[in-house]
């Protein structure tokens, strides 16, 4: 993204002479410039207004606003043109959403005309344009994709397991990989003075939707899984909201670094996914489905035989692609949600403590916390919810795009208007927070500390909302439930002394901290009375 925005500073910043014609050409092809880039003037429909917005510059547009931390220059923008507004990347205009009605209004009530996604180059490039998440396509034939997805995770997830000691797979393989967390967070304790956690937690996150979709789990070591999951920073800069190469196609012609290495990852990650569904074709037995990528293929095969082809026109390979957006997207969020709980934890060692106490209180250090615990420990899930509100690390959802002309706020918005959903504004909006900045897991309980206000809790906007809502909700928040209650019940996080630590989000799909290696960890002291 930086690389892109610095290409695109330089494209307005070359102009410039020394001689009087120079100086008049140059302002000649600035005005042709300004006409030809103009948006042309949209027929807006009587009794509706065009949405308002900053006045960009030609070829530009306001990409030069937008080039650091896009979510707060538009969180900026809205407070003074409102939740319905229209920026300029490029010559492109985007409409921004901001406000938690508007974006009820326009996702939910008025769901069919914003659930599309825009056609962007980025997007073209990932799972070989037939991603669920990314393509452009909405119709019949992606809402039947979207089912199959949300059927094979829920069987090999969420589902009660009869065949299992844990209610469910998902609580099966959290548990194991959290426990597997807790020995070898002490062990590289030993080895060293301090570290980054995130390198492990990543590959045990990865592990748990590796399971689920391949039936299989990878060593920490593993280079093939490491160099995968390692690289989404990379990935998250090109499709984040914003990418202006996205939008002005001049910037695709010239080198980029950041696209060559999106382009690498998505390559890979192709090649890394196609080989285990090889394996899964050669040894599929339909008497025996032993994971998703089973399922899927179970289900092609069963279309198949019942010459359903022709009906929803789902290719094989679009089906098959299903595990790759599953894949994506099942391990970047969770390790990054997971990662700014232990910043917190760490940064505010009272509130670790809370939730400790808690945990002894109501589970002890016997067994380990299961998904039904859910309902008993409110201070952890304030802390969760918090954690969701504060960082915002997903500030923006995928791009969405109107599928019709359309009308919201009394402003009239053209089919194909690519739409940008700004759930950071919602998170942290005055009209909706009490001190929006401040960490205050206790702003979601009742005065008595021992229930969650679901009005509070409602309002925070992390999974995006209506027909393109996140299918993976329910396994994201049980597994960072689940992996932060069994590490902090059995480990203390800390800081090493030393400069304060930077938790500025660095902008992308999904926001991180600046890495950080200064992590201590060590086993918690028995408490009185358990272990
Ligand atoms: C804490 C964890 C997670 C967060 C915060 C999160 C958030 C989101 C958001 C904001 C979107 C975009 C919504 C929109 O465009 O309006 C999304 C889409 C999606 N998520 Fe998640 N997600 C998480 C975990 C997961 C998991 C674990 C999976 C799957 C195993 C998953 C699968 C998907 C898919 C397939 C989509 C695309 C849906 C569509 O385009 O219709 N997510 N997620």
């Amino acid at each position: 993204m930086a690389a892109g925005m610095e290409t695109a500073m330089g494209l307005v910043g070359s102009a410039g002479g020394v001689s009087a014609t120079e100086v008049l050409l140059a302002a000649t092809v600035f005005c042709l410039l300004l006409l030809l880039t103009q948006p042309l003037r949209r027929r807006v429909p009587k009794g509706l207004k065009p949405p308002p917005g900053p006045r960009g510059l030609p070829v530009v547009g306001n990409v030069l606003e937008l080039r650091k931390d896009p979510h707060l220059a538009l969180t900026r923008l809205s407070q003074k043109y409102g939740d319905v507004m229209e920026v300029a990347i490029g010559t492109q205009p985007v409409l921004v959403l901001s406000g938690l009605d508007t974006l009820r209004q326009a996702l939910v009530r008025q769901g069919e005309d914003f659930m599309g996604r825009p056609d962007l180059p980025s997007f073209r490039l990932i799972a070989n344009g037939q991603s669920l998440a990314f393509s452009p396509e909405a119709g019949d034939a992606w809402k039947a994709r979207r089912k199959l997805a949300q059927n094979a995770l829920k069987t090999f997830s969420i589902a009660a397991s009869p065949a299992s000691s844990s209610s469910c797979l998902l609580e099966e393989h959290v548990s194991k990989e959290a426990a597997y967390l807790v020995t070898k967070f002490l062990q590289v304790m030993e080895e060293e003075q301090s570290f980054d956690p995130c390198r492990y937690l990543v590959v045990s996150v990865a592990n748990v939707i590796c399971a689920m979709c391949f039936g299989k789990r990878y060593d920490h070591n593993d280079q093939e899984l490491l160099s995968l999951v390692n690289d989404s920073n990379e990935f998250g800069e090109v499709a984040a909201a914003g990418n202006p190469s996205d939008f002005i196609p001049l910037l695709r012609y010239l080198p980029s670094r950041t696209m060559d290495l999106f382009k690498d990852i998505n390559r890979r990650f192709n090649v890394f996914i196609e080989k285990i569904v090889q394996e899964h074709y050669a040894t599929f037995n339909k008497e025996h489905i032993r994971d998703i990528t089973d399922s899927l293929i179970g289900h092609c095969q069963e279309r198949k035989t019942a010459g359903e082809d022709t009906n929803l026109q789902l290719s094989n390979q679009s089906i098959i692609a299903i595990v790759n957006d599953l894949f994506g997207a099942g391990f970047d969020t969770v390790t990054t949600a997971l990662s700014w709980c232990l910043m917190y934890a760490a940064s505010y060692p009272d509130m670790q403590k809370r939730i400790q106490d808690e945990l002894d209180q109501t589970i002890g250090r016997e067994r380990r916390p299961r998904l039904s615990d859910r309902g008993t420990l409110p201070y952890t899930e304030a802390f969760i919810l918090e954690m969701f509100r504060h960082s915002s690390f997903l500030p923006f959802t995928i791009p969405h795009r109107t599928t019709k002309a359309t009308a919201l706020n009394g402003y009239y918005i053209p089919k194909d208007t690519c739409v940008f959903v700004n759930q950071w504004q919602v998170n942290h909006d005055e009209k909706l927070w009490q001190d929006p900045f401040a960490f205050k897991p206790e702003r979601f309980l009742n005065t008595a500390g021992t229930e969650i206000n679901r009005t509070e809790s409602d309002k925070v906007l992390t999974f995006g909302l209506g027909r393109r809502r996140c299918i993976g909700e329910s396994i994201g928040r049980w597994e960072v439930f689940l992996f932060l209650t069994t590490l902090l019940q059995q480990l203390e996080f800390s800081l090493a002394p030393g400069e304060a630590v930077d938790l500025t989000p660095q902008y992308g799909l999904t926001m991180k901290y600046k890495k950080c290696e200064r992590f201590q960890i060590k086993r918690r002291l028995p408490s009185n009375g358990s272990l």
